[in-house]
């Protein structure tokens, strides 16, 4: 009898502590989202921040772009024209060449901005293969000035894209 009253005394002690822990996990679940959130939204906005230097005097169309490197860095970008218009350079670009230039190959995340409200700034084909370059499986972030945001990976916006393993072959 007290070899089952101490049974059951102990299971509802496990059950008790079963349920703090799925609550801890839980939150912690919700920490984790949170801080995920938070760290995609300031990627978003160091993206509108690197807008502001669009150098854009023929498009006026001002593109900004920060991306996250496997490590932790970001690196940022901005569409820069020139009067020669052919050689303009797309915002995801010059912050990939940034990264890449110092070092940075592995590569979480870009994020894009521009000031169009209507839509979310899509990157142009050649940024896609840009971007493919250093793997098809990281994310786009393709925003509006609001902070909204389509998720995309490199591969869903380039698919059956041609990358450096073909040469290999
Ligand atoms: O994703 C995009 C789309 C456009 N542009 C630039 C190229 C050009 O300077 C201007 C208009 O196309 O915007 C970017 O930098 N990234
Ligand atoms: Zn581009």
């Amino acid at each position: 009898m007290s070899t089952h009253t101490h049974f059951h005394t102990f299971s509802c002690a496990c059950s008790v502590l079963e349920q703090e822990q799925s609550h801890w996990i839980l939150s912690l679940d919700v920490i984790i989202m949170a801080k995920i959130n938070s760290s995609l939204q300031d990627l978003i906005l160091t993206s509108q921040e690197a807008k502001q230097f669009a150098y854009s005097p023929y498009s006026k169309f001002r593109v900004g772009a920060a991306l996250l490197t496997h490590d932790g860095r970001v690196f940022t970008g901005c569409n820069v024209e020139n009067a020669c218009l052919a050689l303009g350079i797309c915002a995801e670009r010059v912050a990939i060449s940034k990264a890449v230039s110092e070092g940075h190959r592995e590569f979480k995340a870009i994020a894009i901005a521009s000031d169009t409200e209507d839509n979310f700034i899509s990157p142009c084909g050649g940024c896609r293969q840009f971007m493919r370059e250093f793997g098809l499986q990281w994310e786009v972030y393709l925003s509006k000035p609001n902070g909204s945001f389509l998720k995309m990976t490199v591969e869903q916006l380039l698919p059956a894209s041609f990358g450096p393993e073909d040469l290999l072959k």
